[in-house]
């Protein structure tokens, strides 16, 4: 489905309630199958949750998990230490360009058996569950964090819990305190010191029920609508002060980009103020919220000012080469965009074409990263459906703040 955003002066102020944080959900999923005396409330009703849900539950050898990247983590490390069972795990086209050898190869240090069904370090995998042997594992740290955490969810589930050793520069760190503290909020003792994270064994859990705060990430597209809008507000809910989630820096990064944050009790209130934009020039280092690098490259664009990017070294392996798709469809609307392996250099612009077609590359986060620019001129979105991996509802609840978005 294609769809097309007509241009609109202003957004009508509204009150949203946007679906749980896609990585707790994910999390905890794993945590529940482990320990099934855990309750989870604020369920995220994205594909990558449902797909992860279903994976779960089935029975069948061939567990197809599509494009959802930390099922695909997370899975390998459950499926592994699943002794007796024999799964294999594969994904879309492009999980299969997404590489999964430094965890394939922490696992197997721990007595794993894993195969590669095609090419050698990517899905899809032939895993022969078994019983861990060691407790002691070291991988590198600087590619994805989502193998880190895939090891420390199983781990309290070893006889003798786990320690992980992190090799290099670790990349996404607020996933792994996310991962750390879920887990602490089910019972389960971990440390995460330097480059080292201990996990306790754990047998059995005491009932438990956990709220998701709501997704900082899908948040991400409002902060960007609310910068992109004259004098207007949007409330919304479920968030809370004390987040475990690393986008929850978006408060204090659009700031610089006009747009104020008030908590209140479970909401957040992001307001329009007037004042001097703050070049984000001198370099913005997202190597804690890789997932918000696309909101914030595209809100600056439709600012019309400039912006340096850094720590973006991971987005080339999602879930496309996010870098090169930002350069693309920015220099389509008429910008000028730097990129190298790890950075992206935007250059101030004064006008924005109309009528672009916006092509996503099976990525959600572009499809919802250009949707606020209606702000500014009118454009097309290809393939708007992919906004169900983590958001299904964004362009309805675009709709509740009057965008005007027709099928095309
Ligand atoms: O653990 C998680 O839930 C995630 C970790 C991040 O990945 P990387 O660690 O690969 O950067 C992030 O981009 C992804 O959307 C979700
Ligand atoms: C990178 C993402 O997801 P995943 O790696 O889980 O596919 C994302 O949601 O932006």
């Amino acid at each position: 489905m294609n769809l097309k955003l007509e241009r609109i002066p202003n957004i009508e102020s509204n009150t949203l309630q946007i679906t749980g944080s896609k990585s707790e959900t994910n999390r905890l999923l794993i945590l529940q199958a482990l320990y099934p005396n855990i309750g989870i409330e604020n369920v995220s009703n994205s594909d990558d949750s449902e797909l992860m849900q279903k994976a779960l539950k089935s029975d069948e050898i061939i567990v197809d998990i599509h494009h959802a990247g930390t099922a695909m983590r997370f899975l390998t490390a459950y499926f592994a230490v699943k002794n007796g069972r024999e799964t294999i795990l594969t994904g879309s086209k492009r999980m299969k360009e997404r590489p999964i050898k430094i965890l394939v190869e922490a696992l197997e240090q721990l007595g794993c058996e894993i195969g590669y069904e095609n090419e050698h370090g990517y899905p899809p995998i032939r895993i022969k569950g078994k019983r861990p042997e060691t407790n002691s594992v070291s991988l590198q740290a600087n590619v994805s964090s989502q193998y880190i955490s895939a090891l420390m969810l199983i781990a309290p589930s070893l006889p003798n819990g786990l320690e992980i050793v992190l090799e290099g520069k670790v990349t996404s760190v607020p996933y792994i305190n996310m991962t750390l503290s879920l887990l602490s909020d089910v019972g389960i003792k971990g440390v995460f010191n330097d480059n080292k994270i201990t996990i306790n064994p754990c047998d059995k859990i005491s009932p438990k029920n956990i709220v998701v705060e709501s997704d900082w990430s899908s948040a991400s597209y409002f902060y960007s609508i609310v910068a992109l809008s004259d004098n207007t507000s949007v409330t919304i809910g479920s968030y809370k002060k004390q987040s475990y989630q690393g986008d929850a820096k978006l408060a204090e990064i659009y700031k610089s980009l006009g747009v104020e944050t008030t908590f209140d009790q479970n909401t957040i209130t992001l307001k329009k103020v007037s004042g001097k934009l703050n070049k984000l020039e001198e370099g913005l280092d997202l190597s804690n919220s890789p997932d918000t690098a696309q909101t914030i490259a595209v809100t600056c664009f439709g600012l019309g000012i400039g912006c340096y990017l850094t720590g973006l070294h991971t987005l080339k392996i999602k879930e496309t080469d996010r870098l090169e798709a930002l350069k693309n469809e920015i220099e389509k609307l008429g910008g000028q965009v730097h990129i190298t392996e790890n950075s992206l250099r935007l250059e101030p612009s004064e006008s924005i074409k109309k009528d672009v077609t916006i092509a996503t590359y099976h990525d959600h986060r572009m499809a919802m990263a250009f949707a606020p620019l209606a702000l500014k001129t009118s454009l097309y979105v290809e393939d708007a459906n992919v906004v169900s991996k983590s958001y299904p509802d964004f362009w309805l609840d675009l709709k509740k703040l009057g965008f005007k978005i027709l099928e095309a």
